[in-house]
Parts: C-alpha cells; structure tokens; sequence
C-alpha cells in the first residue's frame, strides 16, 4: 500500500491492515475460481443458449423458506438517494429528504486512490455525524442537518481489482478493500446505535458469488464477536445472470440479506453483453430502452414476486433524469420521473432511487404519500402468470438511428474523459451518466458492428463507419467542452480508448478495466 496521509493514515491502522489481509489471503482463492465460472457459464451462451432457471435448484425455488427478519430501519426505504462518496455529495446526501443514503465506491465514484481513501473518511465522519466541509471556491459552508439519511455503502464490483494494494505480490479485490474498511471503520459506531452494518453488492451473477459475500460477512461477524445478521446487505440484480438466479441468491445470503434492487442500467448492459452473439437480441437504440420493454417489466415485477414472497423488499432502480435550471424543461422532466416511479410502485417495489435531492419531492408524492405503510411487503402478485425465460429475454422492438449512434458516442466519449480524470458520475445532455449507463453506450455500438445492423439512414453499422462518426463526433465535443477541458480532462486518451474498445473482435467486459490503467 503506498503512504497514507491526512486522516486516512490514522484510520486505517496496523489492525485495519491485518484484517484485510486476513480476508484476502482467505477469500481471493475462492473469488478467483468463482469468476471463472462467469467466463464458463459465458461461453455456453457464447455458445447460441439462452440463459434460463438452473433445474438443479428447482428445491429452493420451490421451497418454503423466509430471509432473516428485517432490522427496523431496513424496513422504510421508500426513497433512497445516490452518489459518490466526495464530502460535498456526502453532506448533501444525508440532508436530502429521503429515507436512506446509498454513497456509492462504485458506477457513480471513479476509484483513484485518493477518491477512495477520502471516501472511506467521509463516510466514518457521516457515520459519528461529525462532517462538514468549506467549500474552496463559493466559501460554503455544508454542515449535516438534524435527522441524516440511513448510510447504505455501495462496495466495487467483483472484477475490479484495488491496483494499489498488494497481498502477498498480487492486487486485490477493490470491493473486499471497501467492505473490510468500511467495516472495521464503523462497525461499533453503527451498532452502538442499535443498527446495523449496511451495504449494497453489485453486479453479481449468479447464487455462489453470493454464498462468497455471505462467507465473507460471517467469517467478518465472527472475527469481531459480533452477532450475526449484524451485516445486511441489498444485492442489485443487475446482471441477466442473476435473474435466472433470485431465489438463489436471497437463499445462499439468508442471514445477510435486506432487499435486492432493479439495477436497470447495469442490466440493459448486461443483456447487451449477455446475449452479444445473438443476432435476433440486439437492442434498438438507449432512448427506447425504458421499462416499459417487455424484458424490463417482467424483470422488475419478477424481483418484486420473489423479494415479497421472502420477506426481503424489492427495490426500484434511478430514472437517470436530472433537473434542468429551465423551468418548462424541468416540468417536462419531473413528468417523466414521476411516470417512471409510478410503473415501479404499481408493480410493487417497496422505494426506489434518485439521483439527486431536486427530484425528491417528486418522487415522494408517489412512494410516500402514494404507499398505504412504510412498504409494500404485503403485495405478493401471486395472481401472477409465472414470469418466463422467454418473457425475461423478448427482444425490443425499436430503430437503430444515426442520431441514436452519434449520442452513444459523444456521452461515451464524455463520460470516459471524466472517469479518467476522476469523477465517476456526471450530467451530459441533460441525464446523469454513470459507469453502466455509458457502458451501455459503448456496447450497443459494438454489438451493432459485430452484427452489421443497418440505421435509419440506410447506413450498414462497420467499423468504419464508428470511425468516421467517432472522428466527427469528437471535433463536435470539442467545440462543446472548449479547449482548456479537451486538454485537461484526457479526451485524446479517452477518444483512444473508446475506438480501441468498440473496434475490439472480442467485447471487452467491463471499460473500466482498461479505463483504471489510466487513472493514478
Ligand atoms: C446506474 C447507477 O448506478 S445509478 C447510481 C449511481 N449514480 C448516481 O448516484 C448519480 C448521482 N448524481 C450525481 O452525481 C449528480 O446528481 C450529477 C453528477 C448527475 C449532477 O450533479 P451536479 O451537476 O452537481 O448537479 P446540480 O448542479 O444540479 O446540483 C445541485 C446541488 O445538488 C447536489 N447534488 C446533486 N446530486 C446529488 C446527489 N446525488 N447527492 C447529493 N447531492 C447532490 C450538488 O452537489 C449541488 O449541491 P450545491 O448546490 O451545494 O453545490
Ligand atoms: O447500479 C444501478 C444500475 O442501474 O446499474
Ligand atoms: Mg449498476
């Protein structure tokens, strides 16, 4: 680990560091073989079969079995508001009008080491309700208000490494460093409040993985002689995989879990990577791609049916609008917002997501003064017909437009560029653009060259036609963003990155693999 500084140097002391290394030495082996299953699994796909419920556990599907009961300040979640974990976020976060905070290490934060030291801070300062911060340039002042959000953690996903952290000469899993210190930097603070210690888990795929983070809670419950279930965790399922996997997952993580949440974008990006040598599954372009699909609609009402018949809550996911200063504009976005929301509570969820304070009031006329109790719990949809593979798969109809590829290529292209220079999560036209929104961007294209898919324009999708698009989009970005930000903020080395991943003969899976070569 390089130097610490500042306040991080104090926190994560001699205890902190051999707790880690316990978890790695105990745990990396197992996640090593784990992800390599995802690569089987993948190749069978790969393969022309399509994913589908696993026979073998049909006895937990159809058994009769419950989660753990729900901790009481697990059981109100109606609005839940995201975002990085920098310490302006932070605070405004917590003072949002929302029941629960999800400060995010993940789609949201780009990990360069110091933006992960200063999280794991600000987050043990959210947690003793002791942070403020000045703000440099407008000398604000950000102080916490009375009654803060509930703090949600949001670990890194499985595949992405923590370059900076080596155990026995080897990197280790970025989201084993953000579980184990948000832990051990909390733990006593959170139960000595009669809570919890909470997180969300990303982007898993399939019910081992989960078996591996509920291994890992307990051996962490125990290591600090604490009760169990003091670690509860939301899965989001957020991966095609993991659909097919639901009783599963809520089953191997029993004693560990609180709710699993539609992580909508991460899952359209799935579905694209997914089935990415199915011609007949390609996706028309991202604006079309909203709940209302077929495929979207079964997937959310599926996770409701199977969270309420468990006990767990079933959370919604983030309509990726944010508030426009135009107030026609804004009034046209707060409609949609509104709409959205309404889908996922007519479907049952229990809360869903925001993506920023202004939109809280909206969305609280729908899951709080729309919802009878603190959750919808009791809303079983057993007169459900059963949710098929076939449902969950259909393919969107909708077109593939020139428009539609030359905006995946400039919000790609922009969202790179500020993932390199360190900020994870920014507005680009108008909707919040995170890790798996741009990832959906970037894939379509790729997996409409692969396809040779033809465009409204009558234009066959090659690699040279991404090519000449991303040249003129580039010079079109550039006149946006100015001059000094082309420079400053990498776009040459982001433009790079976008044509080498795009252009690849094999999908490259996640681009914030190659991308966290470039940071730090
Ligand atoms: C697919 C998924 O994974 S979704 C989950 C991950 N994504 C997220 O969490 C999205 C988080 N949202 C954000 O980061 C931001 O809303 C952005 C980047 C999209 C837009 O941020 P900005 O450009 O700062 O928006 P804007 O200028 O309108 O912000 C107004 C104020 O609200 C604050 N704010 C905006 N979003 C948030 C948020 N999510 N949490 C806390 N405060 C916020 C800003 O800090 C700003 O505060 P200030 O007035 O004190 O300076
Ligand atoms: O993490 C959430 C998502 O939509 O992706
Ligand atoms: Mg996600």
């Amino acid at each position: 680990m390089p130097p610490l500084s500042g306040k991080a140097a104090s926190l994560i002391d001699t205890n902190a560091q051999q707790f880690l290394v316990q978890l790695v030495r105990k745990f990396r082996p197992q996640l090593q073989q784990v992800l390599a299953h995802r690569q089987q699994r993948q190749a069978v796909i790969d393969g022309g079969q399509l994913p589908d419920f696993d026979a073998n556990t049909a006895a937990i599907r159809e058994g009769d079995w419950r989660i753990a009961e729900l901790p009481k300040d697990l059981t109100k979640r109606r609005l839940e508001i995201t975002g990085p974990v920098d310490r302006k976020m932070v605070i405004n976060a917590l003072n949002a009008n929302v029941d629960c905070y999800m400060a995010d290490f993940e789609d949201s934060q780009s990990p360069t080491w110091d933006g992960i030291l200063q999280g794991q801070v600000n987050l043990y300062d959210a947690n003793r309700q002791d942070i403020d911060y000045r703000d440099p340039t407008s000398g604000k002042h950000y102080q916490l208000a009375d009654n803060p959000a509930l703090l949600i953690a949001r670990v890194r996903g499985l595949h992405l490494p923590e370059k900076h952290v080596m155990v026995d000469n080897e990197v280790i899993p970025g989201g084993l460093f953000d579980f184990a210190l948000y832990f051990y930097l909390n733990y006593q603070t959170r139960t000595s409040q009669g809570s919890g210690v909470y997180y969300y888990v990303p982007k898993l795929e399939h019910a081992e993985e989960a078996q591996w983070w509920a291994d890992v809670f307990s051996f962490t419950e125990d290591y600090f002689k604490q009760p169990r279930s003091t670690i509860r965790a939301t899965i989001l399922i957020e991966t095609l995989p993991a659909v097919f996997q639901m009783e599963e997952i809520l089953y191997a993580m029993r004693e560990h879990i609180a709710a699993l949440n539609c992580g909508r974008w991460d899952y359209i990006f799935s579905y694209i990577k997914t089935l990415k040598n199915h011609p007949d599954r390609v996706l028309p372009d991202r604006q079309v791609v909203t709940m209302n699909q077929p495929f979207l609609n079964a997937y959310s009402r599926l996770l409701v049916k199977t969270c309420h018949r468990r006990g767990a809550l079933a959370m919604g996911g983030m309509a990726a609008f944010i508030p426009s200063k135009d107030a026609t504009e804004n009034t046209a976005i707060l409609a949609k917002v509104k709409a959205d929301k309404e889908l996922e509570r007519s479907n049952g969820h229990d809360g869903t997501w925001i993506a920023h304070p202004g939109l809280a009031d909206t969305v609280r006329e729908v899951f709080v003064d729309g919802l009878e109790g603190v959750n919808q719990l009791a809303v079983l949809r057993e007169q459900d017909a059963p949710i098929t593979a076939a449902e969950l798969l259909a393919p969107s109809p909708g077109e593939r437009t020139e428009a539609g590829m030359r905006t995946n290529i400039r919000v790609a292209l922009q969202y790179i560029a500020a993932w390199i220079s360190g900020k994870g999560c920014v507005p680009i036209y108008g909707l919040m653009e995170d890790a798996a929104t741009a990832e959906i961007s970037r894939t379509s294209i790729w997996q409409w060259i692969k396809h040779g898919k033809t465009l409204d324009n009558g234009a066959v999708v090659t690699t040279a036609l991404f090519q000449q698009y991303l040249t003129e989009e580039a010079q079109v970005v550039r006149q946006e963003v100015g001059e000094e930000r082309w420079q400053q903020e990498h776009f040459e080395r982001a433009t790079a990155l976008l044509e080498e991943i795009t252009t690849a003969p094999e999908l490259v899976e996640f681009l914030t693999l190659p991308g966290y070569q470039l940071i730090d």
